[in-house]
């Protein structure tokens, strides 16, 4: 037994769990006096921040390429840097360049029948933000909803994966170095720390993880009406039209999906392929797979991050093989590197299979052949709406086809993930794959109210519709508006 502070009879975890609640709450709770005190943060603070958070990352870059390898086991420096890192920065930089014109005024228009008045919108912080973040890509996931929070003049507090806990270190110092607490501070814990996390009165609470989560997250915020952003995962597809090469689709397919090991949530997670044109795409898989990746084992490809997702992974290869698939891996697992996967095609795939009911989220790929693009378009429709789908064609017409006959958060035409670090398009989700955006000016305005205001000056035209009704005034505005 123990009560509430006293530590010292529980087991170490349970003790770092109920120091990390009783933290979240403590600094809920200053970060939204300090809101109170300045709500309204100016333009030249907002960038401040943000450049000081450039410049932490900057000088921690070394050290966090490191503790994030050590939590995958291996990934190299370079992904970390490239697709963790760099983007993190550029976004940065983008919205240092934009944030002045984001948060303008706006003037909207008036109506003739209200003249003469104004109206605009004037942006807002919220207050006290929440962000959850990943496992993945443990630095963009955290910071990018960050930098749109800041901008958008909050505060906040994160709340990372606990699959990353010497990341989460070095996150911690770059938070420590470039904000004050009442500002930005992390909460580190897991699931039982999440579920309490979700459960302060946040102005805003923008989760990224999977679907399932993302679920309770909804659930526990609407008890405090908190807005929720979900970022959420998915079956994307990449279908490659019957225009272009095998191999011009696999070139930019491949390294989309072996990206930190297909752990991605917009890699591709299945092919559609014309059926004359499967053993042409198998074999440019193991050409240009080898050809990225000649030697397993040399750092370069990124592991599993930890036994529990190996296992489930090796399991649903398990389960297709049962099921009727055909795999064909695309190299020997490296030796010495743990929970090494490299690519597995997937052959022979029917709807039965896990790997076709759930997201992948890892180095597996399912083919499938397809008859016309109907059919193509058709099987997209039989899966839940994806977070990507990525298209394979240099014909316009075909490009349309597919782009009015289906639904999906973003579309990346002839590549694959790299919509994701377009600085100046939103990013979010449909349906199952997610709620809301961020990214770009979507971002800012996700973490900020549009408040709507509406002057009038001193001639106060409003009276002319006051009763007593009926009189001439009226029936000329009903004649001149409802005809
Ligand atoms: N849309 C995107 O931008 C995006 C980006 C990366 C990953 N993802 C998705 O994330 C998933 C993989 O990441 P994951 O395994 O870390 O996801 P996850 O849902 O298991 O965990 C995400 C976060 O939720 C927390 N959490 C766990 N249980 C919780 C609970 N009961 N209540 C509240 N919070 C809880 C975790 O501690 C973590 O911080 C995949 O589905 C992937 O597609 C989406």
């Amino acid at each position: 037994m123990h009560t509430q502070g006293n530590f010292e009879t529980l087991d170490p975890q349970e003790a770092h769990n109920k120091q990390q609640l009783q933290k979240s709450r403590e600094i809920f709770e200053l970060q939204q006096r300090a809101f109170r005190e300045s709500p309204f943060p100016e333009e030249k603070l907002r960038k401040q921040q943000l450049v000081a958070l450039r410049k932490a990352i900057i000088k921690h870059q070394d050290k966090l390429v490191k503790a994030i390898s050590a939590d995958f086991g291996c990934r190299s420096f370079d992904e970390t840097l490239l697709a963790d890192i760099l983007p993190t920065v550029l976004n940065i930089d983008h919205t240092i360049k934009h944030l002045r014109e984001w948060m303008k005024p706006e003037k909207r228009s008036v109506a003739m029948l209200f003249q003469p008045a104004q109206a605009r919108i004037m942006y807002q912080p919220l207050g006290v933000v929440g962000i959850m973040a990943p496992w993945n890509y443990p630095v963009y996931l955290s910071l990018g909803p960050l930098i749109a929070a800041i901008a958008a003049g909050n505060r906040a507090m994160i709340k990372p994966s606990e699959y990353c806990p010497y990341g989460n270190r070095v996150l911690n110092e770059i938070i420590e170095d470039a904000f004050s607490v009442d500002e930005v501070c992390m909460i580190e814990g897991g699931a039982d720390v999440a579920a309490e996390f979700t459960q302060l009165p946040f102005d805003h609470l923008l989760f990224t993880g999977s679907t399932n989560v993302g679920k309770k997250v909804m659930a526990a915020a609407a008890e405090n009406l908190t807005p929720v952003t979900l970022e959420l995962g998915g079956k994307s597809p990449a279908i490659v039209a019957p225009d272009v090469t095998a191999d011009f689709a696999v070139e930019r397919i491949l390294y989309g999906k072996c990206l930190n090991a297909g752990q991605t949530c917009v890699a591709p997670d299945y092919i559609l392929c014309p059926e004359d044109k499967l053993d042409e795409l198998i074999s440019a898989f193991k050409t240009r797979f080898q050809q990225l990746y000649p030697d397993i084992d040399n750092g370069d490809y990124t592991s599993i991050v930890n036994d529990a997702q190996h296992a489930r992974l090796k399991s649903w290869l398990k389960d297709a093989q049962e099921k009727g698939a055909e795999i064909i891996s695309l190299a020997e697992p490296g030796e010495s590197r743990q929970r090494s996967m490299p690519l597995q095609l997937v052959t022979k795939v029917n709807t039965s299979m896990t790997i076709m009911q759930e997201e992948i989220f890892g180095p597996i790929l399912p083919i499938i052949a397809y008859k016309d693009l109907k059919q193509a378009i058709q099987i997209v429709h039989s899966q839940p709406r994806p977070l990507a789908l990525y298209l394979f064609t240099l014909s316009q017409r075909l490009e349309n086809q597919v782009l009015r006959h289906t639904h999906a958060g973003g579309v990346c035409i002839n590549d694959t993930v790299t919509h994701v670090g377009q600085d100046d398009l939103p990013f979010g989700g449909i349906g199952p794959s997610g709620m809301g955006s961020y990214h770009a000016r979507e971002g800012f305005l996700t973490f900020s109210k549009a408040k709507s205001i509406f002057k009038r000056g001193r001639f106060n035209s409003a009276k002319m519709a006051f009763p007593p009704y009926g009189n001439l005034v009226h029936r000329l505005i009903y004649r001149w508006y409802l005809r």
